[in-house]
């Protein structure tokens, strides 16, 4: 592992607080174009960054680590019984070790997979109501407020993103995510003997939307791969890490790059996170920003993977990511005649 220096650690109460309208003064824009410039620097280096400043409540972070704790305590047959074999199409519940691919490979993690509540007739894939657990009632709440939060915290650091390339800070507000799709998760990550070098907790990845928020508790084990080689991104007391994904990859044309990640859990204790994702609007189309100059090439992607080439709407990529990292789930939320499955 090169241990290169840590990653940047933004400040963004300037996003989240009262912004430029009128009655504010000067000040709130200065400090936001502040805020969009050192985005912009970590954007353009790594694509990772820590944030502070962002405003969820202490209180209700430990509600929900408390709540997901007691969760992966319970014996196997109880967590089971919201398997995500009963969410259906709406990509809901609990999978157990090993039951996701993220590389091809099996993860050696367990986990809980939760979205905006819907109603269960919604006719999206990945669309729909969750499915929480009785034994841990507190858990359901707990993941809605959560997610609510988390809504605001996106929402702002993508005004930071707006104004670090030169747009009206609510243009994405106003358009990708006046209806985000927002996906949130729960990751217990076992303390395993991983004798084989090739096991992960989560295979090398990108992630697939515009912004990844991920809370983690006190153990390391994200890895990053950053230009200057895989290097470590361990917890910081009271901040999110923030990465971008490929949506926001494609809109800039490779300006900001969704940087390979993954996570190896070797504390010899069990380690929990929770990425929640803020993504585009399920049927929005995500050409390159029409602001930004064209541009040809680039280093290639760690997949080989041409984002330019890819034309569907952010629930087709969804979709058909999804399908590749839980196989037996695909068949059920892919239509058969979706082209999707083999672009991305
Ligand atoms: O668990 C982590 O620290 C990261 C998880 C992750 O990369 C993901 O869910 O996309
Ligand atoms: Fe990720």
């Amino acid at each position: 592992m090169n241990a290169a220096g840590p990653l940047p650690v933004i400040d963004v109460s300037a996003l989240t607080g009262p912004g430029t309208g009128p009655g504010n003064g000067p000040e709130a824009g200065h400090a936001r174009a502040e805020v969009a410039r050192r985005i912009e620097a970590a954007c353009l280096d790594s694509g990772f960054f820590y944030i502070t400043g962002h405003g969820v409540p202490q209180a209700l972070i430990s509600e929900l680590r408390d709540a997901a704790d007691r969760f992966f305590r319970l014996p196997e047959e109880h967590k089971s019984r919201i398997s995500m074999d009963r969410g259906g199409r709406a990509w809901r519940g609990y999978f157990p070790v090993g039951g996701e691919l993220t590389s091809g490979r099996p993860d050696l993690k367990e986990g809980l997979y939760f979205g905006a509540e819907l109603e269960p007739d919604d006719p999206r894939p990945l669309h729909g109501p969750n499915l929480f657990p009785e034994e841990v009632p507190e858990l359901g709440p707990a993941v809605l407020a959560y997610m609510d939060a988390l809504t605001h915290v996106g929402q702002a650091v993508m005004r930071g993103v707006a104004l670090s390339l030169g747009l009206d800070e609510d243009y994405f507000a106003a358009g990708y995510t006046a209806t985000p799709t927002t996906l949130f998760r729960i990751f217990h990550y076992p303390s395993p003997p991983y004798a084989d070098p090739e096991e992960w907790g989560v295979g090398e990845h990108t992630d697939y939307g515009l912004l990844t928020l991920l809370l983690q508790d006190d153990n390391p084990g994200l890895q990053v791969h950053t230009s200057r080689g895989w290097i470590e991104a361990p917890p910081i007391p009271g901040t999110l890490v923030c990465n971008i994904g490929d949506m926001l990859d494609k809109l800039t044309g490779g300006l900001y790059r969704s940087t390979p990640h993954r996570v190896r859990n070797a504390t010899g204790r069990s380690r929990l996170s929770f990425p929640f994702f803020f993504d585009p609007g399920w049927d929005c189309e995500v050409p390159p920003l029409p602001s930004l100059p064209a541009r040809e090439g680039g280093r290639p992607r760690w997949d080989g993977l041409d984002l330019r080439a890819f034309t569907g709407t952010y629930g087709d990529y969804l979709t058909a990511k999804v399908a590749k990292v839980f196989p037996g789930l695909g068949c059920r939320v892919l239509p058969p005649s979706s082209g999707a499955r083999e672009n991305v």
